[in-house]
C-alpha cells in the first residue's frame, strides 16, 4: 500500500523522490537565495498584483497546509508585468510553517529561516485552466512572502480566527471578502527564478517571485498556526508544523534581483 507523502521522516522530503523521480530535477525548489550572487536586471517590471476580495471562495486544511482557494472563472485577481508575460490568475494561497520560530520557511536567505513563507500561487491563463498549467514550464507563478517573527500582524488576524473551524485534515469552511493583498509588504523587490512545486508533484512549472521583505507575525500568531493538524478527526493527534521542504540545489540556475 502506497502512503501517501508528508512531513514525518517515513514520509517526508528525503522519502519523495520514490514515487516522484524529478525530486531530484533540475530547476526544483526551494533554493537558498543569496543576495550577493543574484544579477540585479534592469528589464524586471515591478510586480503587478491586483486583487478582488470577491473572489475569495473558502479556507481548508489540505492535511499539508491551510489553503484559501480563489473563484479563477474571470481575469479579477490577476498578476502581471514582473518576471512574467500575459496574465496568470490567483488560484489559492497557502502557508509552510516551522514548530518553533528558528524555522519554518522554505526559501532562505543566505542560509536563514523565517518563521513562515506565504505562497500566492497563479497560473498562466494562456492555457486553459489551473491543472494543465502546473504542467507547463511557464505555467504558474507563485509569490513568496517571508513571515518574520515581531509584531503582531492585524491582516493575520481573520485567518487565524478561521482556523477553529478547519482543525483538522480536510475540514473547510466559507471565506468570503478576504483581500490577500493586504498579506503583502510594502516595499515588492523581489527576486526570481525557474523553479518547481515544493511539494509533490514537484512539477518544475513554477516562476518564483520572492519578496526581499518580509511580513511580521508575532509568537502567538505563530501558535495558530501550530494548533493546526495534520490529522483528520477521531485520529491520533498529529501538530501541523515543519511543513516545508529544505532548499535544493541551484544546478546553474540564475537568481535575479529586480533591486539594486
Ligand atoms: C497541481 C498542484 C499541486 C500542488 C500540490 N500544488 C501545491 C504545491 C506547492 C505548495 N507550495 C509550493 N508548491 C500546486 C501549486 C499545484
Ligand atoms: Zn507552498
Amino acid at each position: 500500500m502506497s502512503h501517501s507523502w508528508g512531513y514525518a521522516p517515513t514520509n517526508g522530503p528525503d522519502k519523495w523522490g520514490k514515487n516522484f523521480p524529478i525530486a531530484d530535477g533540475v530547476r526544483q525548489s526551494p533554493i537558498d537565495i543569496v543576495p550577493a550572487a543574484a544579477s540585479y536586471d534592469g528589464g524586471l517590471k515591478p510586480l503587478c498584483l491586483k486583487y478582488d476580495p470577491s473572489t475569495c471562495l473558502e479556507i481548508l486544511n489540505n492535511g499539508h497546509s491551510i489553503q484559501v482557494t480563489f473563484i479563477d472563472d474571470s481575469d479579477k485577481s490577476t498578476l502581471t508585468n514582473g518576471p512574467i508575460s500575459g496574465v496568470y490568475r490567483l488560484k489559492q494561497f497557502h502557508f509552510h510553517w516551522g514548530g518553533a520560530d528558528d524555522r519554518g520557511s522554505e526559501h532562505t536567505v543566505n542560509g536563514t529561516k523565517y518563521a513562515a513563507e506565504l505562497h500566492l500561487v497563479h497560473w498562466n491563463t494562456k492555457y486553459a485552466n489551473f491543472g494543465e498549467a502546473a504542467s507547463k514550464p511557464d505555467g504558474l507563478a507563485v509569490v513568496g512572502v517571508f513571515l518574520k517573527v515581531g509584531d503582531a500582524n492585524p491582516n493575520l488576524q481573520k485567518l487565524l480566527d478561521a482556523f477553529n473551524g478547519i482543525k483538522t485534515k480536510g475540514s473547510q469552511t466559507s471565506f468570503a471578502g478576504f483581500d490577500p493583498a493586504t498579506l503583502l509588504p510594502g516595499c515588492l523587490d523581489y527576486w526570481t527564478y525557474d523553479g518547481s512545486l515544493t511539494t509533490p508533484p514537484l512539477l518544475e512549472s513554477v516562476t518564483w517571485i520572492v519578496c526581499k521583505e518580509p511580513i511580521s507575525v508575532s509568537p502567538g500568531q505563530m501558535a495558530k498556526f501550530r494548533s493546526l493538524l495534520f490529522s483528520a478527526q477521531g485520529e491520533a493527534e498529529c501538530c501541523m508544523v515543519d511543513n516545508y521542504r529544505p532548499p535544493q540545489p541551484l544546478k546553474g540556475r540564475r537568481v535575479r534581483a529586480s533591486f539594486k
